[in-house]
């Protein structure tokens, strides 16, 4: 191996600049946060190193104790940070000091540059935490020697512009120490009494001690293995906070456990907001693994399946062997019984919250229902019960109403087979659209969906409580029985007659031309012969890149309309006229089931029967 130099200059990566930039010529309220961060770390590295020490006999500084301490100094204006964890090499003080790994903290920094007062306290979440020390210091030093028996102790310093240095160096102890050299006007964070306050408030909860000065400021306890009622929500709140790196409270809490088939205590939060749904990327799994109070794996990927992915908590079995590698865990009988408990009881639980606390579940709904949604289109084992917890907007809801599989079922009547429902984009869209005017007619509920994925679920469900689900876009449904439709209408040979023109017309756009029975007062609807909804195809545009990857239709006209009686004589007397109209007809029912078409042919006709219209 080449010898390494004594000092090096390194360039920070251009993100990270960025990153510094924002943090260090911002204003921000909320300074204080860069201390919960460089503990959090601190608490990372120690239980790194707690781990290691099961699976690694070889191990540097075998006997110090893992904690936290801090020391301030308030004449020289420093405040350090020292950890007994897993420490870090040189090569991984230039990957995680000097890099951003994290490809959501890259849409974070742009998210945080386009605003002016953009939330920093989302900084946390996004893996950019140590550079949030920059905050109060103009200087950091990081001196840092690995658990590694053949690492080698070194030292990084930067001012937080540009770039950083690496020197080595003799006599540390296993861990990392960081000191801040204090802004001016960031000198309370030498403060005693103020840095005490912070830790109170903000890490409460780190399963370490840590000392202020040599005095000792946190009670560590795993609150997860305690009873309901010893347990205040003060202090599920600070615990919430400290492990899902957030600064709110969190939107709903289940704590339990269970003694049969395993024995497991589980502490598990919903939290306030969906990063997913903003475009931050994938979130990580946010489920801690425990075995009596010794942390196996934190976000450990296997113990709830991915859907679940947005909770944040810890699971402790005791059945947990301690020295169990991460392979032998992905694929253990073990994981599957305790994932199989632990999502069958949270199930339970929304499906309890959603009848005692409707509101909070509907507020639950708007920001997770997307993962939902994903659990009941992935999870096979689960789909049964999951289906019971998705809401929908109907007909018959009121605005900002959720309606759910189980309400509909009840206000059914008596003599109807099917439950219905109708895909667009919004509620107001989809309440102007053709496909309702039948339904509303004979006041009969239909539910909404919004997205491809709940079309896909409802028709892999295909019946619910042995009631057909039916999207109403499509061409084989059987309709209730209505009365006959009141007023002037073609004849029998007149419709056959303008059903085969229009066939002809419209070509392969279209297997069957036919009466509706479907149709008030929309000239023409189209629908779907295949197992598809209009969403999907719609879907399938968009993925495609195609508009035309959209399959033949089948077109119901409306007799009693007057364009299409007009319609029925035009074609006798200007044929080419006709057509146009014809084609701009089946173009209006695409766009009415939400479908993309060729803006360029609208225009043109539009400009020629407007022209016309006009004279
Ligand atoms: N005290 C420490 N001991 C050992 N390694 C550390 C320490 N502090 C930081 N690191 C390393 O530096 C990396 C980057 O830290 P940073 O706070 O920027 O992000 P993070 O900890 O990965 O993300 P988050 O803050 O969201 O937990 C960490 O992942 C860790 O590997």
């Amino acid at each position: 191996m080449m010898q390494q130099t004594n000092h090096e200059v390194h360039e920070f990566q251009a993100e990270v600049k960025q990153l510094l930039n924002i943090v260090i010529h911002s204003l921000y309220t909320d300074r204080e946060i860069f201390l919960r961060e460089l503990i959090s770390n601190a608490a990372d590295a120690l239980e790194k190193l707690r781990y290691r020490k099961i699976t690694d006999k070889e191990l540097r500084g075998g006997d110090l104790p893992l904690e936290i301490s801090i020391e301030l100094d308030d004449k020289k204006h420093t405040l350090s940070i020292a950890d007994t964890g897993i420490g870090m090499t040189r090569q991984e003080l230039i990957e995680n000091l000097g890099t951003i790994a994290h490809s959501g903290s890259k849409a974070f920094i742009q998210y945080l540059s386009e605003g002016d007062q953009r939330d920093v306290n989302l900084i946390g979440q996004f893996g950019v935490g140590f550079y949030a020390a920059f905050m109060v210091a103009d200087r950091v030093t990081v001196e840092t020697l690995s658990w590694q028996p053949d690492a080698v102790g070194c030292i990084w310093q930067s001012e937080g512009i540009g770039n950083y240095t690496i020197d080595t160096t003799e006599g540390l102890q296993r861990g990392t120490r960081i000191t801040l050299h204090l802004k001016e006007d960031a000198q309370e964070f030498a403060v005693e009494a103020t840095i005490k306050r912070i830790i109170k408030q903000y890490s409460g909860f780190v399963p370490f001690s840590i000392s202020v000065n040599g005095e000792k400021v946190n009670t560590v306890q795993a609150i997860w293995t305690k009873n309901k009622n010893e347990v205040t929500e003060e202090e599920y709140t600070e615990f919430y906070k400290y492990i899902a790196n957030a600064y709110d409270e969190p939107l709903m809490r289940l704590h339990f456990s269970v003694d049969a088939p395993l024995t497991i205590n589980s502490l598990l939060f919903v939290p306030k907001d969906n990063f997913e749904r903003f475009g931050f990327g994938r979130m990580e799994p946010g489920v801690n693994l425990y075995c009596r109070k010794v942390l196996i794996q934190p976000q450990a990927k296997d113990i709830l399946p991915e859907w679940l992915r947005f909770i944040k908590g810890v699971v402790d079995s005791e059945e947990l062997p301690l020295n169990i590698s991460r392979e032998t865990m992905q694929d253990s009988a073990l994981m599957a019984k305790l994932r199989k408990v632990i999502t069958g009881r949270f199930i339970k639980y929304l499906n309890d919250q959603a009848k005692k606390e409707p509101e909070k579940y509907k507020e639950f709904w708007q920001n997770f229902g997307m993962f939902i949604r994903e659990g009941a289109a992935t999870d096979y084992i689960n789909r049964k019960e999951l289906v019971n917890l998705l809401r929908f907007s109907s007909s018959k809801a009121e605005e900002g109403q959720l309606v759910s599989l189980k309400d509909y079922l009840q206000r059914m009547k008596e003599n109807q087979k099917d439950i219905y429902f109708i895909n667009g984009p919004t509620k107001e869209v989809i309440e102007t659209s053709p496909y309702l005017e039948v339904f509303r007619h004979q006041d009969i509920e239909v539910l909404y969906t919004h997205e491809p994925v709940e079309d896909y679920i409802l028709s892999q469900l295909g019946e619910y409580e042995g009631k057909k689900l039916s999207s109403i876009d499509s061409a084989d449904l059987e309709l209730p029985e209505s009365e006959q439709q009141q007023g002037e209408a073609l004849s029998k040979e007149q419709l056959d007659a303008l059903a085969g023109w229009l066939k002809e017309v419209l070509g392969d756009k279209v297997t069957e031309v036919k009466e509706s029975k479907r149709l008030l007062d929309s000239p023409a609807i189209v629908l779907n012969s295949d197992q598809m909804t209009s969403s999907m195809h719609r879907m399938m545009q968009v993925v495609n890149k195609d508009i035309n990857t959209v399959g033949p239709k089948v077109l119901e006209i409306n007799p009693y309309h007057a364009m299409i009686q007009r319609l029925s004589t035009l074609k006798q007397q200007d044929e080419n006229f006709a057509r146009m109209a014809a084609e701009q007809i089946f173009d209006n029912a695409l766009i009415s089931a939400g479908l993309i078409v060729d803006p360029r042919g609208i225009v043109q006709r539009m400009n020629i029967i407007l022209e016309r219209a006009l004279r």
